[in-house]
Protein backbone atom coordinates (compact mmCIF):
# COMPACT_ATOMS: atom_id res chain seq x y z
CA UNK A 1 0.00 0.00 0.00
CA UNK A 2 1.46 4.02 -0.77
CA UNK A 3 2.25 5.55 2.41
CA UNK A 4 0.49 8.39 1.05
CA UNK A 5 -3.21 6.60 1.89
CA UNK A 6 -5.61 8.03 3.83
CA UNK A 7 -7.93 6.35 6.59
CA UNK A 8 -10.85 7.69 8.00
CA UNK A 9 -12.20 6.43 11.39
CA UNK A 10 -15.93 6.85 11.37
CA UNK A 11 -16.51 5.89 15.08
CA UNK A 12 -13.32 6.35 17.67
CA UNK A 13 -14.03 3.99 20.58
CA UNK A 14 -12.30 0.70 21.78
CA UNK A 15 -11.82 -1.13 18.82
CA UNK A 16 -10.96 2.33 16.59
CA UNK A 17 -8.30 3.00 19.34
CA UNK A 18 -7.02 -0.58 19.08
CA UNK A 19 -6.96 -0.61 15.48
CA UNK A 20 -4.92 3.00 15.28
CA UNK A 21 -2.58 1.85 18.06
CA UNK A 22 -1.30 -1.28 16.07
CA UNK A 23 -1.30 0.47 12.71
CA UNK A 24 0.49 3.86 13.69
CA UNK A 25 3.15 1.57 15.15
CA UNK A 26 3.97 -0.02 12.09
CA UNK A 27 2.90 0.67 8.28
CA UNK A 28 1.15 4.02 8.87
CA UNK A 29 2.30 7.61 9.86
CA UNK A 30 -0.54 9.17 11.97
CA UNK A 31 -1.03 12.05 9.32
CA UNK A 32 -2.21 8.97 7.20
CA UNK A 33 -5.38 8.34 9.80
CA UNK A 34 -8.07 10.62 10.39
CA UNK A 35 -10.74 9.73 12.97
CA UNK A 36 -13.86 11.31 13.60
CA UNK A 37 -16.69 10.19 15.88
CA UNK A 38 -20.53 11.24 16.73
CA UNK A 39 -20.06 14.14 19.27
CA UNK A 40 -17.82 12.64 21.78
CA UNK A 41 -14.37 15.82 21.18
CA UNK A 42 -12.79 14.83 24.24
CA UNK A 43 -12.28 11.58 22.87
CA UNK A 44 -11.05 12.89 19.82
CA UNK A 45 -9.02 15.47 21.38
CA UNK A 46 -7.41 12.03 23.28
CA UNK A 47 -6.95 9.93 20.01
CA UNK A 48 -4.81 12.88 18.65
CA UNK A 49 -2.69 13.36 22.19
CA UNK A 50 -1.82 9.78 22.35
CA UNK A 51 -1.81 8.72 18.85
CA UNK A 52 -0.83 11.81 16.41
CA UNK A 53 -3.64 11.15 14.51
CA UNK A 54 -5.50 13.78 13.18
CA UNK A 55 -9.35 14.37 14.39
CA UNK A 56 -12.07 15.88 12.43
CA UNK A 57 -15.74 16.99 13.72
CA UNK A 58 -16.64 17.58 9.98
CA UNK A 59 -18.12 13.88 8.93
CA UNK A 60 -17.77 15.61 5.15
CA UNK A 61 -14.57 16.42 4.96
CA UNK A 62 -13.02 13.54 6.84
CA UNK A 63 -15.03 11.40 4.78
CA UNK A 64 -14.20 13.02 1.08
CA UNK A 65 -10.50 12.91 1.58
CA UNK A 66 -10.56 9.34 2.44
CA UNK A 67 -9.01 5.92 0.26
CA UNK A 68 -10.03 4.29 2.86
CA UNK A 69 -13.12 4.26 5.32
CA UNK A 70 -13.14 2.14 8.07
CA UNK A 71 -16.75 2.00 10.17
CA UNK A 72 -16.05 1.31 13.77
CA UNK A 73 -19.30 2.62 15.23
CA UNK A 74 -21.62 0.26 17.29
CA UNK A 75 -24.30 -1.71 15.31
CA UNK A 76 -27.11 -0.15 16.74
CA UNK A 77 -25.59 2.97 15.72
CA UNK A 78 -24.88 1.71 12.10
CA UNK A 79 -27.51 3.04 10.15
CA UNK A 80 -27.34 6.19 11.26
CA UNK A 81 -23.80 6.80 10.90
CA UNK A 82 -23.52 4.91 7.39
CA UNK A 83 -26.66 6.94 5.92
CA UNK A 84 -25.61 10.37 6.92
CA UNK A 85 -22.21 9.69 5.53
CA UNK A 86 -23.73 7.97 2.50
CA UNK A 87 -23.54 10.81 -0.08
CA UNK A 88 -20.10 11.73 0.54
CA UNK A 89 -18.88 8.08 -0.52
CA UNK A 90 -17.72 7.31 -3.97
CA UNK A 91 -17.16 4.34 -5.48
CA UNK A 92 -13.46 4.77 -5.86
CA UNK A 93 -12.92 4.59 -1.75
CA UNK A 94 -13.02 1.21 -0.46
CA UNK A 95 -15.15 0.89 2.87
CA UNK A 96 -13.97 -2.03 5.52
CA UNK A 97 -16.59 -2.49 8.18
CA UNK A 98 -15.71 -3.84 11.74
CA UNK A 99 -19.16 -4.04 12.70
CA UNK A 100 -20.19 -7.02 14.48
CA UNK A 101 -23.11 -9.15 12.66
CA UNK A 102 -23.66 -6.52 9.51
CA UNK A 103 -23.01 -7.89 6.37
CA UNK A 104 -21.52 -6.26 3.15
CA UNK A 105 -24.94 -6.26 1.52
CA UNK A 106 -26.66 -4.49 3.84
CA UNK A 107 -23.46 -1.83 3.82
CA UNK A 108 -23.87 -1.47 0.59
CA UNK A 109 -27.53 -0.89 0.36
CA UNK A 110 -27.02 1.85 3.34
CA UNK A 111 -24.63 3.66 0.74
CA UNK A 112 -26.82 2.75 -1.84
CA UNK A 113 -23.52 3.04 -4.21
CA UNK A 114 -21.63 0.07 -6.24
CA UNK A 115 -19.10 0.77 -3.57
CA UNK A 116 -16.19 -1.93 -2.66
CA UNK A 117 -16.80 -3.40 1.14
CA UNK A 118 -14.78 -5.46 2.79
CA UNK A 119 -15.83 -6.88 6.40
CA UNK A 120 -13.45 -7.39 8.92
CA UNK A 121 -13.90 -9.26 12.52
CA UNK A 122 -10.71 -8.11 14.35
CA UNK A 123 -9.88 -8.20 18.19
CA UNK A 124 -8.94 -5.73 20.86
CA UNK A 125 -5.29 -7.27 20.69
CA UNK A 126 -4.88 -4.96 17.75
CA UNK A 127 -3.49 -2.80 20.30
CA UNK A 128 -0.46 -4.47 20.76
CA UNK A 129 -0.02 -6.17 16.95
CA UNK A 130 -1.87 -9.15 18.22
CA UNK A 131 -5.26 -9.23 17.05
CA UNK A 132 -6.63 -12.71 14.97
CA UNK A 133 -8.72 -11.16 12.46
CA UNK A 134 -10.73 -12.15 9.74
CA UNK A 135 -12.25 -10.50 7.00
CA UNK A 136 -14.39 -11.15 3.39
CA UNK A 137 -15.22 -9.27 0.54
CA UNK A 138 -18.66 -7.53 -0.55
CA UNK A 139 -20.08 -7.96 -4.09
CA UNK A 140 -18.32 -4.97 -5.24
CA UNK A 141 -14.69 -5.45 -3.73
CA UNK A 142 -11.98 -6.79 -6.10
CA UNK A 143 -9.39 -8.86 -4.98
CA UNK A 144 -7.35 -5.94 -5.06
CA UNK A 145 -9.62 -4.50 -2.68
CA UNK A 146 -9.05 -7.59 -0.28
CA UNK A 147 -5.48 -7.54 -0.41
CA UNK A 148 -5.48 -4.18 0.52
CA UNK A 149 -7.66 -4.97 3.43
CA UNK A 150 -5.19 -7.98 4.24
CA UNK A 151 -2.09 -5.49 4.41
CA UNK A 152 -3.73 -3.02 6.91
CA UNK A 153 -4.83 -5.58 9.44
CA UNK A 154 -1.64 -7.62 8.68
CA UNK A 155 -0.15 -4.17 10.47
CA UNK A 156 -1.87 -5.47 13.58
CA UNK A 157 -1.48 -9.29 13.32
CA UNK A 158 -3.10 -12.71 11.64
CA UNK A 159 -5.54 -12.49 9.08
CA UNK A 160 -7.28 -15.09 7.39
CA UNK A 161 -9.73 -14.79 4.87
CA UNK A 162 -13.40 -16.53 5.19
CA UNK A 163 -16.62 -16.85 3.63
CA UNK A 164 -18.59 -14.01 4.58
CA UNK A 165 -21.55 -16.11 6.58
CA UNK A 166 -18.44 -17.56 8.73
CA UNK A 167 -17.46 -14.18 10.15
CA UNK A 168 -20.56 -14.58 12.73
CA UNK A 169 -18.75 -17.71 13.96
CA UNK A 170 -15.60 -16.10 14.12
CA UNK A 171 -17.23 -12.66 15.51
CA UNK A 172 -18.57 -15.26 18.68
CA UNK A 173 -14.95 -16.90 18.79
CA UNK A 174 -11.84 -14.35 18.16
CA UNK A 175 -14.02 -11.13 17.77
CA UNK A 176 -15.19 -11.69 21.81
CA UNK A 177 -12.86 -14.35 22.31
CA UNK A 178 -10.12 -12.10 24.22
CA UNK A 179 -12.93 -11.43 26.70
CA UNK A 180 -13.64 -14.93 27.51
CA UNK A 181 -9.58 -14.73 28.41
CA UNK A 182 -9.94 -12.29 30.83
CA UNK A 183 -13.30 -13.37 32.32
CA UNK A 184 -11.13 -16.54 33.09
CA UNK A 185 -8.43 -13.97 34.85
CA UNK A 186 -10.99 -12.78 36.94
CA UNK A 187 -12.18 -16.09 37.79
CA UNK A 188 -8.45 -17.23 38.87
CA UNK A 189 -7.66 -13.67 40.70
CA UNK A 190 -10.76 -14.43 42.40
CA UNK A 191 -9.55 -17.94 43.64
CA UNK A 192 -6.23 -16.49 44.33
CA UNK A 193 -7.79 -13.97 46.80
CA UNK A 194 -9.80 -17.30 48.61
CA UNK A 195 -6.65 -18.89 48.65
CA UNK A 196 -4.95 -16.61 50.57
CA UNK A 197 -2.18 -15.64 48.12
CA UNK A 198 -0.36 -12.24 47.79
CA UNK A 199 -2.86 -10.11 45.13
CA UNK A 200 0.55 -9.21 43.28
CA UNK A 201 2.30 -12.69 43.82
CA UNK A 202 -0.87 -14.20 42.05
CA UNK A 203 -1.18 -11.56 39.24
CA UNK A 204 2.39 -12.16 38.00
CA UNK A 205 1.77 -16.00 38.44
CA UNK A 206 -1.90 -16.13 35.99
CA UNK A 207 -0.10 -13.63 33.96
CA UNK A 208 2.72 -16.30 33.11
CA UNK A 209 0.35 -19.26 32.96
CA UNK A 210 -1.54 -17.76 30.56
CA UNK A 211 1.59 -16.21 28.25
CA UNK A 212 2.79 -20.02 28.91
CA UNK A 213 0.17 -22.23 27.92
CA UNK A 214 -0.11 -20.07 24.93
CA UNK A 215 3.18 -20.36 23.91
CA UNK A 216 3.01 -24.00 24.72
CA UNK A 217 -0.15 -24.42 22.28
CA UNK A 218 2.30 -22.58 19.76
CA UNK A 219 5.46 -24.02 20.13
CA UNK A 220 4.20 -27.58 20.85
CA UNK A 221 1.76 -27.82 18.04
CA UNK A 222 0.33 -30.25 20.42
CA UNK A 223 -3.43 -31.27 20.63
CA UNK A 224 -4.23 -28.79 23.78
CA UNK A 225 -5.86 -32.42 25.41
CA UNK A 226 -2.58 -33.79 25.23
CA UNK A 227 -0.90 -31.07 27.21
CA UNK A 228 -3.60 -31.22 29.52
CA UNK A 229 -3.16 -34.65 30.40
CA UNK A 230 0.54 -34.04 30.49
CA UNK A 231 -0.50 -31.11 33.24
CA UNK A 232 -2.89 -34.31 35.05
CA UNK A 233 -0.86 -36.56 37.17
CA UNK A 234 -3.11 -39.33 37.89
CA UNK A 235 -4.63 -39.04 41.23
CA UNK A 236 -2.84 -35.63 41.35
CA UNK A 237 -4.14 -32.26 42.13
CA UNK A 238 -4.86 -31.13 38.52
CA UNK A 239 -7.04 -34.02 38.09
CA UNK A 240 -9.29 -33.08 41.45
CA UNK A 241 -9.49 -29.60 39.99
CA UNK A 242 -10.79 -30.70 36.57
CA UNK A 243 -13.05 -32.91 38.08
CA UNK A 244 -14.93 -30.06 39.37
CA UNK A 245 -14.72 -28.12 36.15
CA UNK A 246 -16.07 -31.02 34.84
CA UNK A 247 -18.79 -31.09 37.07
CA UNK A 248 -19.44 -27.55 37.04
CA UNK A 249 -19.62 -28.45 33.03
CA UNK A 250 -17.40 -26.20 31.63
CA UNK A 251 -16.47 -27.16 28.41
CA UNK A 252 -20.55 -27.16 27.42
CA UNK A 253 -20.92 -23.17 29.01
CA UNK A 254 -17.82 -22.49 26.74
CA UNK A 255 -19.71 -23.95 23.89
CA UNK A 256 -22.61 -22.23 24.63
CA UNK A 257 -21.22 -19.15 25.57
CA UNK A 258 -19.71 -18.93 21.97
CA UNK A 259 -22.75 -20.11 20.00
CA UNK A 260 -24.71 -17.84 21.84
CA UNK A 261 -22.68 -14.48 20.98
CA UNK A 262 -22.36 -16.60 17.18
CA UNK A 263 -26.09 -15.99 16.95
CA UNK A 264 -26.17 -12.65 18.67
CA UNK A 265 -24.07 -11.41 15.77
CA UNK A 266 -26.38 -12.91 13.00
CA UNK A 267 -29.28 -11.14 15.87
CA UNK A 268 -27.48 -7.70 15.23
CA UNK A 269 -27.12 -7.71 11.38
CA UNK A 270 -30.94 -8.38 11.57
CA UNK A 271 -31.56 -6.02 13.63
CA UNK A 272 -30.11 -4.09 11.59
CA UNK A 273 -31.31 -4.72 8.56
CA UNK A 274 -35.27 -4.56 9.63
CA UNK A 275 -34.51 -0.94 11.64
CA UNK A 276 -33.28 0.51 8.48
CA UNK A 277 -33.05 -0.44 5.27
CA UNK A 278 -36.72 0.87 4.32
CA UNK A 279 -34.86 4.12 4.58
CA UNK A 280 -32.12 3.26 1.99
CA UNK A 281 -31.84 3.53 -1.60
CA UNK A 282 -30.95 -0.41 -2.93
CA UNK A 283 -27.72 0.08 -5.22
CA UNK A 284 -28.44 -1.02 -8.97
CA UNK A 285 -25.75 -3.94 -10.56
N1 LIG B 1 -14.64 -3.81 21.06
C1 LIG B 1 -14.26 -4.94 20.45
O1 LIG B 1 -13.60 -5.83 21.02
C2 LIG B 1 -14.66 -5.17 19.02
C3 LIG B 1 -15.59 -4.37 18.41
N2 LIG B 1 -15.93 -4.60 17.11
C4 LIG B 1 -16.92 -3.74 16.47
O2 LIG B 1 -16.39 -2.45 16.44
C5 LIG B 1 -17.45 -1.51 16.49
C6 LIG B 1 -17.13 -0.46 17.53
O3 LIG B 1 -17.07 -1.09 18.78
P1 LIG B 1 -16.38 -0.35 20.01
O4 LIG B 1 -15.18 0.38 19.52
O5 LIG B 1 -16.25 -1.36 21.07
O6 LIG B 1 -17.52 0.73 20.37
P2 LIG B 1 -17.43 2.06 21.25
O7 LIG B 1 -18.77 2.23 21.87
O8 LIG B 1 -16.23 2.01 22.10
O9 LIG B 1 -17.24 3.23 20.15
C7 LIG B 1 -18.22 3.55 19.22
C8 LIG B 1 -17.80 4.80 18.51
O10 LIG B 1 -18.73 5.06 17.45
C9 LIG B 1 -19.01 6.46 17.44
N3 LIG B 1 -20.29 6.71 16.77
C10 LIG B 1 -21.53 6.35 17.16
N4 LIG B 1 -22.44 6.80 16.28
C11 LIG B 1 -21.76 7.45 15.31
C12 LIG B 1 -22.13 8.15 14.14
N5 LIG B 1 -23.41 8.27 13.79
N6 LIG B 1 -21.16 8.71 13.39
C13 LIG B 1 -19.85 8.61 13.74
N7 LIG B 1 -19.43 7.95 14.84
C14 LIG B 1 -20.37 7.39 15.62
C15 LIG B 1 -19.00 6.84 18.89
O11 LIG B 1 -18.86 8.25 18.99
P3 LIG B 1 -19.41 9.07 20.28
O12 LIG B 1 -18.59 8.59 21.44
O13 LIG B 1 -19.15 10.49 19.91
O14 LIG B 1 -20.86 8.71 20.41
C16 LIG B 1 -17.77 6.07 19.37
O15 LIG B 1 -16.60 6.77 19.07
C17 LIG B 1 -18.73 -2.29 16.79
O16 LIG B 1 -19.50 -2.37 15.62
C18 LIG B 1 -18.24 -3.63 17.21
O17 LIG B 1 -19.13 -4.65 16.81
C19 LIG B 1 -15.33 -5.57 16.35
C20 LIG B 1 -14.38 -6.36 16.90
C21 LIG B 1 -14.01 -6.30 18.30
O1 LIG C 1 -19.24 -7.35 21.88
C1 LIG C 1 -19.33 -7.03 20.70
O2 LIG C 1 -20.44 -6.94 20.15
C2 LIG C 1 -18.08 -6.74 19.90
C3 LIG C 1 -17.96 -7.63 18.70
C4 LIG C 1 -16.81 -8.54 18.99
C5 LIG C 1 -16.25 -8.02 20.23
N1 LIG C 1 -16.92 -7.02 20.69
Amino acid sequence: MKRETTITFIGAGSMAEALVSGMTKTLYQPEQIIITNRCNQKRLEYMKKTYGVRIETNKEKAVKEADIVILAMKPKDAAEGIISIAPMIGEHQLIISVLAGVTTETIVSLIGKNVAVIRAMPNTSATIGQSATAISQGRFATETHLAIAKTLFETVGIVTVVPEHDLHAVTGLSGSGPAYVYYLVEAMEKAAEEIGLDRTVAKELILQTIIGAAQMLQATNKHPSILRKEVTSPGGTTEAGIQVLERYRYQEAVVACIKRATERSEELGKALVSSSLPRAAAPSR
